[in-house]
């Protein structure tokens, strides 16, 4: 089966489905594109980084145990890019040529600079992931991170970590860029909630850039 039929999605698209704009939330700084990679693209990308990444089971340190999340998932960056993620230690896989691509297209279209990425694989609607912000040290006092999306449509909820109100829901598109900056993290949490009846999977890369030294 081709890729293109894995993802039922005809809506015409607009010119300007590739520009970035920003979303409502307040006191955050977030930006949509909801095809920043036109749709041949994205399923070729789709394909390629499903069979480039070594995916493996997301594993979570949970009060010093270590728990299988719902999701797989490769770490991959430069070598000096190492991360501490839900308390576990991270160092990074070497750039595969797809993923290099799209960091050097994010550099290239949007002046955005990562030295890594945490790539997930949402092998079917009940694979998520919890409520957290990225906000762990390494990354700045306002980290810049860009959400790639791939496959399956999924929905994307924030929530006030003050309150835990509901803020924002984005259907994350085949093909879409989220970027999330300025006090987004400070102020947000974000989660992929479980969604019932989608059997197809979704392919997300979050760039990060880590400042080793702050680790
Ligand atoms: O899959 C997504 O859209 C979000 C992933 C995420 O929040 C993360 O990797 O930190
Ligand atoms: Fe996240």
């Amino acid at each position: 089966m081709a890729a293109s039929d894995l993802f039922d999605d005809d809506r015409a698209s607009s010119p300007d489905a590739s520009r970035l704009r920003p979303l409502d939330l307040a006191g955050a700084d977030l930006r949509y594109a909801e095809r920043a990679w036109p749709r041949a693209e994205a399923d070729a990308l789709y394909v390629a980084l499903r069979d480039e990444i070594p995916w493996a089971p997301h594993v979570l340190n949970i009060f010093g145990r270590e728990v299988a999340a719902p999701r797989l998932s490769c770490w991959i960056g430069d070598a000096d890019a190492v991360y501490v993620y839900s308390g576990a230690r991270f160092t990074p896989l070497a750039w595969t040529p797809t993923v290099a691509r799209l960091r050097d297209m994010l550099r290239e279209r949007h002046g955005l600079v990562f030295n890594s990425v945490l790539a997930n694989l949402y092998r079917d609607g009940r694979d998520t992931v919890g409520w957290h912000s990225d906000d762990e040290s390494e990354l700045g006092a306002e980290p810049v991170i860009a959400s790639a999306s791939f496959g399956a449509p999924r929905t994307f909820r924030l929530r006030s970590r003050r309150t835990r109100e509901a803020a924002l829901s984005v259907e994350l598109a085949h093909g879409s860029l989220l970027v999330m900056a300025g006090a987004t993290q400070r102020l947000y949490q974000h989660a992929l909630p479980r969604r019932a009846g989608v059997a197809a999977p979704r392919i997300n890369l979050t760039f990060r850039r880590i400042d080793a030294r702050a680790g």
